[in-house]
């Protein structure tokens, strides 16, 4: 996210495209933009003479089809996306408003009027921002247009047909496509070329700008206002929650015309700024002289302290107890929790500042985030994988250096043990083997909703979660699939253990536990097998003994689901994923052509890639007819 970093924003968020049109996916998806697109079902029928400009039009219908979607995920599907992007795009000529042609003569109609004629392109762009507020969704909406000026040729009418047969006019406003055939057409272009394809990408990017870091009041006069801002402005900035609370704020200082919260401080301190010692603010806050502070890197530097800090509030539990008991002082949580007095404070502090808990003259309370998050018992609980994070990948981590010099895994240096012997550990201590599972429970039960409904499952009867640990995934599909069986295989050890991590309330139709080798052991029947977090942990030869197992008990027309992060095609992106693939396990993680290639090989075909924008993203693949598989191989 060089160019546009202002997109670099939206990484933690799952983002909406609201579009059936093939350009407007391309076009985000060449900048590096993670969504999922879901088609509008809208039908554009407004009554364009109700509409006193016909860019006020093409914003309306772009409205309709973002919040149509929008309404949709979050009624019939419970998910609410975080944004939720809508457009439409339409030609104007002589005042009238054309769209798509319904049928040949509607394109020569069309087409013959643009002939020898200058016309305008608009683009009516809808970012809806979503949420969830006791169950209803809640929207903020941001629009715009942008126009572009094009002028035809004088079109033969034997050129007219032949283009019209061509078959490109059909899906396009104005009956053509100036990016193929029809930019032959073209004598001129005035404007942003991209928005004739239907997505004006540079307004977009300005407006995520805008939303996300509008400028300052006393330095906008001295500003050219016209460009993207800079890479350090938006690339500096966290992920995740503190995000959207940035968002908001500087949003409420938009509205308010008058700059507030975070932005106040930065204008209450240039009156100091008025020396040339004191480097001078851009429009964003950002310093603009050689001296400025790289915070990124600084940040980068400092990320082990901070994730430190987490792991030892989280092992000593002093986010348990202050859910259960809060405000309460730096002495009483030492007391509990057996420390110093002095050391606890730091801490405490420490993850107030980081922004866990909140600090108040009364004492320490925990924010929403950790009672749902980082107490052991909250709905959502990382407790499980902060504290394998903590035990076995710090560690493992701070031999980095080896492990990059011999290109393995450190578990000799770090444990004392070879990787095998590590493995057959987590199986016979049961404190091990616990906290093992409870990480992994941890993850599987926040991307559960993710995975179960990136793809509509509603047609399999019955799935199998092959190394499905503590049935995290599968109590979700059957919350969400009421028909559908689901059976959990895992090795015996662990479905041993894996009562304890089963929800309280009952279902209908409970899962189905069964313990085997998935290496080994026969595999349940199932339509829908499933790989949640597998493949990406094992080697070459062992995904092949075990896609090979899979694809032998696949029925025709079963499916296989895999969920893991999928990499971007350079294998840069997502950071998390990354940075995952430096513990260095015998496996590895995959981009989206890897994924469809590897699954070809054993027989899958029709694969499609969700990426959720989320932890986990999802392939969903179908068996093909042993006859056709077996021709091609
Ligand atoms: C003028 C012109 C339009 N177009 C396309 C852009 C849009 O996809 C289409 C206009 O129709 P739209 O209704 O804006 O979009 P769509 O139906 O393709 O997709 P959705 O409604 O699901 O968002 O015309 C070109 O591809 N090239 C062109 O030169």
């Amino acid at each position: 996210m060089v160019l546009s970093p202002v997109l670099g924003k939206l990484v933690s968020k799952r983002v909406v495209l609201a579009s059936a049109s093939p350009r407007r996916q391309e076009i985000l998806t060449n900048v590096g933009l993670r969504f999922e697109v879901v088609p509008s079902w809208f039908k554009e029928t407004l009554e364009k003479s109700s509409f006193a400009a016909p860019y006020e039009y093409a914003i309306e219908t772009a409205k309709q089809k973002a919040l149509e979607v929008a309404n949709r995920m979050h009624v019939k599907h419970l998910r609410t996306p975080d944004i939720v992007i809508g457009a439409d795009t339409i030609v104007t000529v002589d005042e009238q408003i054309l769209e798509k042609p319904v049928d040949k003569q509607d394109a020569y109609r069309m087409l013959s009027r643009l002939s020898g004629k200058e016309h305008s392109v608009f683009t009516g762009v809808v970012i809806i921002h979503c949420s969830s507020k006791d169950n209803q969704l809640e929207t903020e909406i941001t629009d715009f247009y942008e126009e572009t000026k094009v002028k035809f040729s004088d079109l033969s009418e034997e050129l007219l047909w032949e283009y019209i047969h061509s078959g490109e006019p059909m899906d396009k406003a104005g009956g053509y496509g100036i990016q193929a055939l029809g930019g032959m057409l073209v004598e001129y272009v005035h404007g942003d070329f991209l928005n004739v394809v239907g997505f004006p990408l540079n307004h977009f990017c300005k407006k995520l700008a805008e939303l996300y870091y509008p400028p300052l009041k006393h330095t906008i006069q001295h500003t050219k206002h016209d460009s993207i801002p800079s890479v350090d402005t938006f690339e500096s900035l966290s992920d995740g929650e503190s995000e959207s609370s940035s968002f908001k704020e500087h949003k409420g200082a938009s509205k308010l015309d008058s700059p507030s919260g975070v932005i106040c401080n930065s204008e209450n301190s240039s009156g100091v700024r008025t020396g040339s010692v004191v480097p001078l603010e851009n429009q964003n806050g950002v310093l603009d002289s050689a001296a400025k502070v790289p915070s990124k890197i600084l940040d980068l530097m400092d990320g082990f302290k901070a994730s430190k800090a987490l792991f030892v509030a989280s092992k000593l539990k002093m986010f348990d107890h202050l859910k259960k008991r809060s405000p309460l002082k730096a002495e009483d949580i030492a007391n509990e929790v057996g420390t110093s007095v002095c050391g606890t404070e730091r801490l405490l502090d420490a993850c107030a500042a980081l922004g866990l808990l909140e600090k108040t003259p009364q004492g320490y309370n925990n924010t929403d985030s950790a009672n749902t998050y980082l107490a052991s018992d909250g709905e959502y609980s990382l407790h499980g994988y902060i504290i394998h994070s903590n035990d076995h990948l710090w560690p493992l981590f701070t031999h980095l250096e080896s492990a990059v010099k011999e290109g393995s895994r450190q578990n000799h240096r770090a444990f004392g043990k070879k990787t095998e012997d590590l493995f057959n550990d987590y199986y016979q201590s049961q404190e091990v083997k616990q906290r093992f599972m409870a990480a992994m429970h941890s993850i599987a039960h926040l991307t559960a909703r993710d995975v179960a409904t990136a793809f509509d499952l509603s047609e399999f009867k019955t799935a199998c979660d092959l190394g499905g640990c503590t049935g995290a995934l599968a109590h979700e599909l059957i919350q969400i699939y009421p028909n559908m069986k689901v059976t959990v295989f895992d090795l015996p050890e662990v479905i041993a253990n894996s009562s304890c991590f089963q929800p309280s309330e009952q279902y209908t139709a409970p899962v189905t536990f069964v313990s085997g080798d998935f290496f080994t052991d026969d595999l349940p029947e199932a339509d829908l097998y499933i790989l949640s977090r597998v493949l990406h942990d094992w080697p070459d030869e062992k995904i092949h003994v075990l896609l090979n197992r899979i694809s032998t008990v696949c029925r025709p027309g079963s499916a296989l689901l895999v969920a893991e992060t999928v990499l971007d095609e350079q294998k840069t992106h997502p950071p998390r994923t990354v940075l995952q693939s430096l513990s260095m396990t015998e496996g590895k993680q995959r981009s989206g052509s890897e994924y469809k290639q590897l699954l070809e090989k054993y027989g899958f075909t029709n694969t499609q890639i969700k990426i959720t924008g989320n932890l986990l993203d999802t392939v969903l693949c179908f068996k093909k007819s042993q006859s056709s598989w077996h021709a091609q191989k």
